[in-house]
């Protein structure tokens, strides 16, 4: 370690596919940097770690766990923070029951998390539970704003080597349907605060009766701030749900809901479970009170509400009415059609920024329960971003599909430190208890925002701190400048939110002399706009908010490039740090059940590779260690020949897999090493390195695929065994010889 206190590169522990990737390359990462006199060390911000974390006093000394993204969170505000930070499981609440169930199993005295708190203590645990559900990582982590962007090898890659894309056909019948009205986009107010306003925000409700109630009160807010209040009417969405679901049935298509039911962890479980409830809503008009009494909860999906009514007295003649309700609706767009597990199954199966480009990229297609492809209705409720993918499937049917082997590419500079937007809002969001009035009010009593609303409405406030958008806005005139590529924000001037932003950013485009450079556009248009572009073989860059940093940072790299995993993804942080987020995609699930299965790992870690070299070079410049530096420039010379010589894993088990791609990222990585000329004592170390593993590469190939296509123990789903794990990531015994020795 070097001499300040802070650790030099911290590699995150997290879950499913990139934790298990971690047990191979981590081990090879660090050998390799040592060289360079860099120690890397890791923390735990894997859901089961979080869990254990947060109840101590019920676990025994040997049990008990760190708080490290506490620690983290705080790491990430000073400029010594260098993170590489892998995607983490953001939990639904059956994830969280299935963590925490484990756990129980494991010995671990955690408590059952409670549906529906009734004492002290169960609301006490509820509150502490509700802080590790959904996205509780990446916003605390995100001091910083996002610069995404396929690196330059991978889209070369990419067009030499298109991946499979599926036809689009004029006459395609998929759509996305969108409220339009009395959903969040509509009913927005916006105001930035003025000195006098500043301090300490409150949310009041009062009742119709007079009766009001405090929300939330004592909310810090700077002077300069954007804060947006909104609402969406649950009238207005049961009506739409209703609507969309026999527009479906005529159209003949596939029933898809797409939405974030983990970033946006307290709104989107609410309309996810109204979905559940439109969907079978006869079901629900007849056992509406029997469900309540047996704890049946839309909201964590169809999956789950299954599971209870098999239970209930009832629960034979109640399925056979579901079944009746689903064989008379348009039939669902399937997650796994040979497992029945259909799209409202389970909120966190169906994340918007990954299953929307899914459909687009195989030509507007979705899996039926049939297991045939179908056309299908995107079901989008709030209209806020839904004409991103509207634009994107007309564009597609007029079109055609994108030309891989020809497309420019869309690269991001995204809004999102200090909990921009609306993925800051979920400590504000609120189910409405009664009808009433819901208003902002300002530290000095001015009332910011005022609507009137309805009992089951969903009522939020977001926030946007200025010196987060003066960040951003120093983001992307830097990417601008760096690129020459035409940069357009995407904000819309007749958005109450967005209407704020454009009033901050335009003086300080005109301060920097860049008014003319940069130009604005509403989603839809700077959709087609970036189509356009790419389509023409150029690239641009999308200057966005919070949610469209998401959303197009999966999108435009899954249609270009094949998969969000070989993105580079940096958060610059606002107080001089630097961390390096792996890809933009997520822990790919399905990836854990193939090794589980098979014993084969298909997880691209190229996101790991661009992150880690990234992480070098930033610790080079920041320590003056030009050792580090160079580490960094060979990584990514490694990266390019393993693109090159199409060492990435494979997909089916058999093939190489994720710990034979990790072989040839140190091979390379090592060759890299000793080819260049900056360092003598690099080359030296690392001329013999190469050597030894370009020796013995067929005995490791060989030791690699030992066991390949037999199922395999991890111990764990959550909190798989670390000696376990690393006894299957690791199986090359000589492999492991040349790292460890
Ligand atoms: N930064 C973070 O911490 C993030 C975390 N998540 C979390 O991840 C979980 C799963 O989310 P989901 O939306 O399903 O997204 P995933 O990215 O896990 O899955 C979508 C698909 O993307 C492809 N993919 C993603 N990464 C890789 C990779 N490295 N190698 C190969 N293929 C890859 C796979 O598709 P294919 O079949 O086409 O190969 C995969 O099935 C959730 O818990 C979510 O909250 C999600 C996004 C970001
Ligand atoms: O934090 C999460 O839940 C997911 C983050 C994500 O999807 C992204 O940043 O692209
Ligand atoms: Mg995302």
């Amino acid at each position: 370690m070097s001499q300040d206190a802070a650790p030099d590169i911290i590699y995150t522990v997290t879950d499913e596919a990139p934790q298990l990737a971690a047990a191979s390359l981590l081990p090879i990462v660090r050998k390799f940097v040592s060289a360079a006199g860099i120690d890397v060390s890791t923390r735990d911000i894997s859901v089961a770690g979080r869990i254990l974390a947060t109840f101590p006093e019920r676990l025994t000394a040997e049990q008990a766990q760190s708080d490290d993204l506490a620690a983290l969170g705080q790491l990430v505000k000073t400029a010594q923070a260098n993170v590489i930070k892998l995607p983490n499981i953001s939990a639904s609440v059956p994830q969280l029951q299935a963590a925490i169930k484990e756990l129980q199993g494991q010995g671990y005295d955690v408590p059952d998390y409670p549906e529906a708190p009734s004492t002290d203590e169960e609301k006490d645990i509820r509150a502490r539970y509700d802080t590790i559900k959904g996205s509780a990582v990446n916003p605390v982590l995100r001091e910083g704003n996002s610069d995404r962007r396929a690196p330059a090898a991978v889209k070369a890659y990419a067009k030499d080597n298109p991946h499979s894309m599926g036809a689009w056909s004029a006459d395609s019948k998929t759509k996305v349907s969108t409220m339009g009205a009395n959903d969040f986009r509509s009913n927005e107010k916006s105001v930035t605060l003025t000195a006098a306003q500043a301090g300490a925000l409150k949310i009041d409700h009062t009742a119709v009766d007079g009766a009001v109630t405090v929300l939330k009160d004592g909310i810090d807010m700077s002077e300069g701030a954007i804060v947006d209040a909104t609402y969406m009417s649950r009238a207005a969405l049961m009506d739409f749900l209703a609507q969309a679901i026999e527009d479906t049935k005529a159209d003949g298509t596939l029933f898809s809901l797409h939405m974030k039911a983990t970033m946006m962890k307290v709104s989107d479980p609410i309309i996810f479970g109204h979905a559940v409830r439109a969907y079978l809503k006869p079901v629900f008009d007849k056992y509406d009170a029997e469900f309540k009494v047996a704890g049946v909860n839309p909201n964590s999906g169809l999956g789950a509400m299954l599971d209870v009514i098999a239970g209930m007295e009832k629960g034979a003649e109640i399925q056979a009415e579901i079944d009746a309700v689903m064989a008379d609706r348009p039939p669902m767009y399937m997650v796994n059609s040979d497992k029945g597990i259909t799209n409202l199954h389970v909120p966190s199966d169906v994340i918007i920024d990954a299953s929307m480009p899914a459909v687009l990229r195989a030509g507007g297609k979705g899996w039926g329960p049939d297991g045939k492809e179908g056309d299908t209705n995107c079901v989008i409720p709030d209209s806020s971003y839904a004409p991103v993918y509207a634009e994107t499937v007309e564009f597609f049917k007029a079109n055609g599909a994108l030309d891989v082997t020809t497309a420019g590419t869309v690269q991001n500079i995204g809004l999102m430190a200090k909990k921009a937007e609306e993925y800051g809002s979920h400590p504000t969001t609120f189910e409405i208890p009664a009808d009433g009035t819901v208003k902002v009010i300002a530290a000095n009593g001015d009332v910011l925002t005022s609507h009137d609303v309805e009992t089951g409405d969903i009522w939020r406030m977001a926030s946007t701190r200025n010196e987060a958008v003066v960040n951003w806005v120093d983001l992307a005139i830097s990417r601008e400048t760096t690129t020459g590529y035409p940069s357009v924000f995407w904000l819309d001037d007749t958005r109450g939110h967005d209407a704020e932003l454009i009033k901050m950013i335009t003086p300080i485009l005109e301060a920097k002399g860049k008014s003319d450079t940069f130009q604005i556009m509403a989603p839809a248009a700077a959709t087609r706009h970036a189509l356009e572009v790419i389509t023409k073989g150029d690239n641009c860059i999308a200057i966005t908010g919070n949610v469209l940093r998401d959303y197009l940072t999966d999108l435009f790299p899954i249609l270009e490039v094949g998969t969000s995993a070989k993105m580079l993804s940096v958060v610059k942080l606002m107080n001089g740090g630097g961390m390096f987020e792996t890809g933009a995609g997520g822990s790919a699930p399905k990836h854990v059940q193939q090794l589980m299965e098979e014993n084969h790992l298909r997880w691209d870690s190229l996101g790991e590779f661009c992150a880690i070299a990234e992480s070098l070079r930033f610790f080079g410049e920041a320590h003056g260690n030009a050792k580090a530096a160079v580490m960094g420039d060979a990584a990514d010379a490694a990266i390019i020949k393993l693109l090159g010589e199409g060492k990435s894993p494979g997909r089916k088990v058999g093939q190489p897999d994720n710990r034979d791609s990790h072989f040839f990222f140190a091979l390379y990585w090592a060759e890299a090493l000793a080819a260049q000329t900056d360092d003598a004592d690099l080359a030296a170390t690392f001329a013999d390195m190469a050597g030894a593993l370009s020796g013995q590469a067929d005995t490791i190939a060989t030791e690699m695929m030992a066991g390949r296509g037999a199922a395999v123990d991890l111990g764990g789903y959550y909190n798989t065994d670390d000696a376990k794990v690393a006894a299957v990531m690791r199986p090359s015994l000589t492999l492991n010889a040349l790292i460890d020795g």
